[in-house]
């Protein structure tokens, strides 16, 4: 049977009295890249930030990794945060240290591995991305994606079991976009990792996507797999698809 990795009930939140998500309703299955879309301001990262524990609805549940977000003791929330990674948009590295130095953070800020041990699995992160050369550089010295890049080893460094990623491919290139998405397909395909992206680039969506969760207007207008969001009748999804 599919183990689901995130299930969210009913939920409901907004911004002080304003209802930005109304009775949202999925699961996501072990394994699988959920993709949310929706038109600017449907509230997407509104969304990826409750399933990071970041902020309390008005009501409804989160479950994430067989425990209730919304319920957790401070060791249930330090458990599951350990075993997320988060791919942010801008990348958020530290530049004034090397592309190794920011992979190794984590690792050192939550295990107590020798740094030795540190240094080899920094290396075996930065090969998954393709930037073992590029381990001394200072993320400056780095293109767009190679910043990406070294961002998501640097959210894979603890091994999580899900990945969340807003707008990965925001201000690539199609080509780099794509290599990007290559690498996403390998944390699934590979490691058997559970990816939400926030995305609205239809090139990605069409190339990474398992499962669609479309929001409009706060509503959840679409749940279901790509090959039916591709077919599927409903106004703003047709819409998006064809645009
Ligand atoms: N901190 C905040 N305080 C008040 N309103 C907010 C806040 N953050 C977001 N909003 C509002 O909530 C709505 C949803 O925002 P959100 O950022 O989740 O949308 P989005 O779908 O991710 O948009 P985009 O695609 O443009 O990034 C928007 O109308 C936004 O203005």
């Amino acid at each position: 049977m599919d183990k689901k990795v995130i299930r969210v009930q009913n939920l409901v939140s907004g911004y002080d009295e304003r209802i930005v998500l109304d009775d949202i309703l999925f699961e996501v299955v072990e394994g699988e890249i959920l993709v949310i879309l929706g038109t600017s301001g449907c509230g997407k990262t509104t969304l990826l930030k409750h399933l990071m524990g970041l902020m309390q609805p008005y009501s409804g549940e989160i479950q994430l990794l067989g425990h209730d977000l919304l319920k957790a003791d401070e060791k249930e929330m330090l458990k599951m945060m350990r075993q997320i990674g988060v791919l942010f948009q801008n990348g958020a590295l530290l530049n004034s240290i090397t592309v190794a130095e920011n992979v190794a953070i984590p690792l050192e800020q939550h295990t107590d591995l020798s740094k030795e041990l540190i240094e080899d699995l920094v290396r075996l992160k930065l090969s998954l991305v393709g930037l073992e050369r590029a381990a001394h550089a200072l993320p400056s010295e780095l293109s767009g994606g190679m910043r990406k890049r070294a961002a998501l080893a640097r959210a894979i460094a603890l091994d999580p079991k899900v990945l969340f990623a807003d707008e990965p491919a925001a201000g690539l290139d199609p080509v780099t976009a794509a290599a990007l998405d290559r690498l996403l397909l390998n944390l699934r395909d590979l490691l058997g990792m559970t990816l939400v992206v926030v995305t609205h680039e239809v090139g990605s969506i069409r190339r990474i996507a398992d499962r669609i969760l479309f929001l409009h207007e706060g509503k959840a207008v679409f749940y279901g797999k790509l090959s039916d969001a591709l077919k599927s009748d409903i106004e703003p999804v047709q819409k998006f698809f064809n645009a």
